[in-house]
């Protein structure tokens, strides 16, 4: 696992943009993974002051994202579908048809795990997949002691993990308690992954994953097992946090 350190937020998207960059120069048909949350906002500002600047091409991109609350439509304004559009999508040259998202609202939602899997797997897999992390060690929504080698599916969200993303909704009541996932299992199949970690609330998930033992109590930790990974973490993050061998 690669460890890059930076000084606060803004570098750490910075960087990150650069990297997003960089790859679709050299490969403009690139599969991306995407997430969602208050990291990576940063990041897609600056995808987006780049395509504006720069004129990267997204026209190629195909983007899958990790997960989606069950029961919120894409039109919600909580809905991942949403977010990513407002945050991402409708402000670069993408096609929304080859933006993919797992359906928070399809009737069987087992089924939509599994074609959203199997549509993950006929585009050839994700070459770069995003990610952040929860204070749990949780990547998507894989909370701890999912199997490391599940495939997309329905998760029960925990308490901690509503509780933290209730800062988006009116009322703790909205947040939904359901959501569909990607498998720890389908990301660890990526051919590289970018982790973003900042701010002090994840300082000691950051020790977790650099310096813990591998255990699905804290799912990111399987991370260490993958042969390309990059973790960008600012100064906040890292506050105190030796990196072991
Ligand atoms: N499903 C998302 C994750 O993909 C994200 O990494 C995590 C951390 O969110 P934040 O970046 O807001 O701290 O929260 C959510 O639960």
């Amino acid at each position: 696992m690669k460890i890059i350190e930076v000084e606060n937020y803004q570098e750490m998207s910075k960087q990150a943009a650069q990297y997003i960059i960089e790859k679709i120069k050299k490969q403009p048909k690139l599969k991306l993974g995407l997430a969602t949350g208050g990291t990576p906002v940063g990041l897609y500002q600056k995808l987006i002051e780049d395509h504006r600047e720069n004129g990267t091409d997204y026209y190629d991109v195909t983007t899958f994202n990790l997960d989606e609350y069950i029961g919120l439509q894409g039109t919600d304004p909580n809905s991942y579908r949403y977010f990513m559009n407002d945050q991402l999508f409708d402000h670069i040259n993408i096609q929304k048809e080859n933006t993919f998202i797992p359906s928070g609202v399809k009737e069987d939602s087992e089924q939509e795990a599994k074609d959203y899997e199997a549509t993950i797997k006929s585009y050839g897999g994700i070459d770069l997949q995003i990610l952040g992390i929860g204070q749990n060690g949780h990547i998507g929504f894989n909370e701890p002691g999912t199997s490391f080698e599940s495939a997309t599916h329905i998760v029960q969200l925990a308490t901690s993990t509503r509780e933290a993303n209730a800062r988006y909704f009116a009322r703790m009541e909205d947040v939904p308690t359901k959501a569909i996932t990607m498998g720890i299992g389908t990301i660890m199949k990526s051919k590289e992954i970018l982790l973003l970690i900042s701010g002090d609330s994840k300082t000691e998930a950051f020790n977790r994953l650099v310096n813990g033992e591998i255990d699905p109590h804290f799912p990111a930790s399987i991370l260490r097992k993958h042969p390309g990974v990059t973790v960008i973490a600012d100064q906040a993050a890292r506050l105190g946090v030796k990196v072991h061998g």
